[in-house]
């Protein structure tokens, strides 16, 4: 959807790949330090529409004080993730679709794999398993495919509202980025027997 949305973006992170890798070869986990504005349109996809804006719901075990306020122990604690997303006091706008923003060397927008993934002894056991594999997805599909919008119609992103937040169904066009692109993947798919 984002990269629809943002087709300039798009563009870059493709150039980024093709003079890594020539335009004929996939980009492999190895590939991830070397690809810089491709992690950084992960971090930004993580940051513009959180999964869980709200993480997981918590139980304080004693009496707290957080900043004046007091927190009497058994009260739930909910970790107001999109708030942290939507830093008001950010430097680039919250509400856009800018990667450059982690790539920022004057003012750094912290990685989001810092919040995305919970908090504490809970947090999630699965990050870099899920960091690896969808910078595999993201960067694969950006070497291989051109994602546009619909030819006709519009796309309005929407994402539903449980504790789980994810796009609605939209449509979109993907194409191979060339002949040899689109054999590449096939023979990708014959050789994992898809
Ligand atoms: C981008 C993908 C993923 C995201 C955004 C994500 C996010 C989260 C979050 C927010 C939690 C709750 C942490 C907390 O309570 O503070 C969690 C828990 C958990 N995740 Fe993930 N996760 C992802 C992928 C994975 C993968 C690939 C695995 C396993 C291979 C995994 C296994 C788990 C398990 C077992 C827990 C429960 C941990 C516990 O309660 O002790 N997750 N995840």
């Amino acid at each position: 959807m984002a990269m629809a949305l943002c087709p300039e973006k798009q563009w870059k992170a493709q150039e980024e790949i093709d003079a890594l890798l020539g335009g004929d070869h996939l980009p492999t986990v190895a590939d991830r330090d070397k690809l810089p504005y491709v992690s950084a349109i992960i971090k930004e996809t993580m940051r513009w529409h959180p999964t869980l804006p709200l993480s997981l719901a918590r139980q304080t075990d004693k009496d707290d004080v957080y900043e004046g306020y007091f927190i009497p122990r058994g009260t739930m604690v909910m970790p107001n993730v999109w708030f942290i997303a939507y830093d008001a006091d950010a430097r680039y706008d919250p509400e856009e679709f800018i990667p450059e923003r982690f790539l920022d060397e004057d003012v750094p927008t912290p990685d989001p794999a810092s919040w995305v993934f919970g908090f504490g002894r809970r947090v999630c056991p699965g990050r870099f398993l899920a960091e690896n594999s969808v910078f595999v997805i993201v960067a694969n599909i950006l070497a291989a495919f051109d994602i546009s919008l619909p030819t006709e119609g519009n796309l309005s992103p929407k994402f539903t509202l449980d504790l789980v937040s994810y796009p609605e169904p939209y449509e979109c066009q993907i194409t191979p980025r060339s002949d040899a692109m689109a054999r590449l993947v096939e023979s990708r798919a014959i050789q994992c027997n898809i």
